[in-house]
């Protein structure tokens, strides 16, 4: 089960290294989800000694009042072999040897914090100790609880210790260790009451009565130690620390162990208790306890790990991939963008996504609708049909069939088809260009560059004016055309009418009389309105082909061709993302890393159990 400590710890280090101590993240930590070990109790009370002797070292800060001034988040490492060294969390690969230095740059280290007053400190300071004489723990040695602030202190720090001690023993996976001296009143003791507070059950708190050697001559601690004046959940440790005047003659902790396990085993009133007492089996339960407490959190640990992966992972999907760093790979990155800009625009069109309908609607409605209101027959009415065809004869009046009036009358008409012809080509322009901002928004690959995103759609809406232009010019073409050329079977058919209706013995001026001009005008509709059928038929085709086929065929073809002539520099410039998405890939894919490393861990952990 060691493994499963030594992967805890490997696994809290990883984190604080990303700063994943579960303050500001949104997402739960692993911080969060594993358990420690906090050391409460009042100033003085003997926190720092039991921790030493848990270590085995003297590496603690000490002397009268106010000592530990910030939390201290302390991470023991059992190594098989070699010397022992500590290091800090703040100065990373530099192992220190010698422990009097490590007690200095914690004393350094918190007055970097909190300057060289009493004041106190909520960020910790994070500290490995790696040694053959240490079981996989970690612990939080925390401010010693007061209950008057002294000179130099303001009012509130009676409460600031208080809640900050709170602030982490109230979390349902902190072993609360609750450090009592036993020369005190146990009902007065700062530890028991704030742990009852946050863990009245007594679930995960021990409690330890330190200075045991220190009571008054003729009272024991017997009845604390054997629950039976206060019972715990878990029985009471009792530890007998080195006392000022040993530390004063720098009695080494070896000493100092050795002392202890004497001093149960020798006291009459404790011998019955000395195997379960003292600072070496101390250590030894909570190693034990904290196995079994994080056995029980194993799989909530993987789920975690899994749903945090996934999270990252699609994060990591959405923000898009990494820019290529040669030109071949930047060229690639960009076809392949336009290429699924390209595809998205397709489906508009074909009806895979919404919009394509749009251009139907153009030639089902908006164009029949408009050459309804041309109103040929006003156009063609006798009035004008006199008009026109008086104007054409000229000084001679026409013989048999007003030719050249014919020709005028149709042409005025059929001119007027130009207007919804080219009103047809703007609309469906209009609604191309529209699916072409639909596309881009549509193409998260493009969120990623902006200025990519930028040069595609003038390029796509370039193109699009082009085919626009092109289309108009042809489908103009065909009006010209049907005026270029008359349909001639339509006219033959018109002598043998004015044979059959007319009467051959009027004069030249009984041409211009109403009934005559009223059959001009309708033969001349007539026509007018079969061609405006054809052309109703064959606009549509035009603006197809010159528009509709020609965007799906060539959109970016222009674009390519530019591209293609474009220097590294010029591609990179396209792919300008934003260094904050650059900066938030880049931290994601880190912490992406730690929880697939972490996963890899606790599967193998889980699997071994
Ligand atoms: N004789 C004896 N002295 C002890 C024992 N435990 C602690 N002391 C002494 O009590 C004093 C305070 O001990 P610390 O371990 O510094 O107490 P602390 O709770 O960490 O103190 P703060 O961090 O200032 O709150 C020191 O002089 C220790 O030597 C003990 O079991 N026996």
């Amino acid at each position: 089960m060691e493994n499963l400590i030594a992967l805890v710890n490997r696994l809290q280090r990883a984190c604080t290294a990303l700063g994943d101590h579960g303050d500001e993240s949104a997402l739960p930590t692993l911080w969060d989800a594993l358990p420690s070990i906090a050391v409460v109790g009042g100033q003085s009370s003997g926190k720092s000694s039991v921790l030493e002797s848990i270590v085995g070292k003297d590496f603690l800060p000490r002397g009268s009042g106010i000592v530990t001034r910030r939390p201290l988040v302390l991470q023991l490492h059992r190594i098989d072999e070699g010397r022992e060294y500590g290091e800090f969390g703040h100065l990373p690969r530099k192992k220190f040897s010698d422990f009097a230095a490590v007690r200095k740059e914690i004393g350094d280290e918190t007055d970097r914090e909190t300057g060289r007053s009493k004041q106190i400190s909520t960020v910790p300071i994070y500290l490995s100790i790696y040694s053959p004489n240490v079981v996989n723990l970690t612990l939080i040695d925390l401010p010693g609880l007061t209950k008057v602030a002294i000179d130099g202190q303001s009012e509130s720090i009676v409460m600031d210790i208080e809640n900050m001690v709170r602030s982490y023993i109230e979390k349902p996976n902190c072993i609360i260790l609750a450090v009592s001296p036993a020369n005190q009143d146990l009902a007065t003791s700062d530890a028991i009451k704030i742990s009852r507070e946050v863990d009245p059950k007594g679930e995960r708190t021990f409690g330890v009565l330190t200075k045991i050697d220190l009571m008054d001559k003729g009272t024991d601690a017997v009845d604390i130690l054997e629950g039976k004046s206060y019972k715990l959940q878990f029985p009471w440790i009792g530890v007998v620390n080195r006392s000022q005047a040993d530390i004063n003659k720098n009695v080494d902790m070896i000493a100092a162990r050795r002392r202890e396990r004497e001093y149960f085993a020798q006291t009459p009133e404790y011998q019955h208790l000395a195997a379960r007492m003292g600072s070496e089996h101390l250590g030894k339960v909570l190693s034990k306890h904290l196995e079994a407490v994080i056995k029980s959190r194993i799989p909530g640990l993987q789920s975690l790990i899994n749903k945090t992966i996934i999270e990252l992972e699609s994060e990591l999907s959405r923000l898009g991939k990494p820019i290529a760093t040669d030109a071949g790979g930047k060229l690639y990155m960009i076809m392949e963008i336009c290429r699924i800009f390209d595809g998205i625009f397709k489906e508009h069109l074909d009806g895979v996504r919404p919009g394509g309908d749009k251009i139907y609607s153009v030639f089902d409605n908006q164009l029949p609708g408009a050459l309804k209101r041309l109103q040929f027959d006003k156009h063609l009415a006798m009035e004008n049909v006199r008009k026109l065809i008086t104007e054409a004869d000229g000084y001679q009046p026409h013989l048999i069939a007003p030719e050249q009036g014919y020709r005028r009358l149709i042409e005025t008409a059929l001119i007027t088809i130009k207007g919804p012809a080219e009103a047809s080509v703007d609309a469906v322009h209009a609604i191309l260009k529209e699916l072409v901002h639909k596309s881009i928004n549509e193409t998260v690959e493009l969120k990623q560059y902006p200025s990519l995103r930028v040069e595609v759609g003038n390029a796509a809406v370039e193109s699009l004016d082009r085919m626009k232009e092109e289309s108009k010019r042809a489908t103009l073409q065909l009006v010209e055309m049907e005026n270029s050329y008359l349909t001639v079977d339509f006219f033959r058919k018109l002598p043998q009418d004015v044979e059959k209706g007319g009467n051959p013995t009027h004069s030249v001026f009984d041409r211009y009389n109403d009934s005559y001009l009223r059959r001009i005008g309708s033969t001349v509709l007539s026509y007018v309105n079969m061609v405006c059928a054809s052309l109703r038929n064959s606009i549509p085709k035009s603006i197809v082909y010159c528009q509709v086929r020609e965007a799906k065929r060539s959109l970016l073809d222009h674009f390519f061709a530019e591209l293609g002539k474009k220097e590294a520099r010029q591609l990179g410039k396209l792919l300008d993302e934003d260094p904050a998405i650059m900066q938030r890939r880049v931290s994601i894919a880190k912490r992406l890393e730690l929880y697939r490393a972490a996963q890899s861990e606790i599967d193998s952990v889980a699997w071994s159990k």
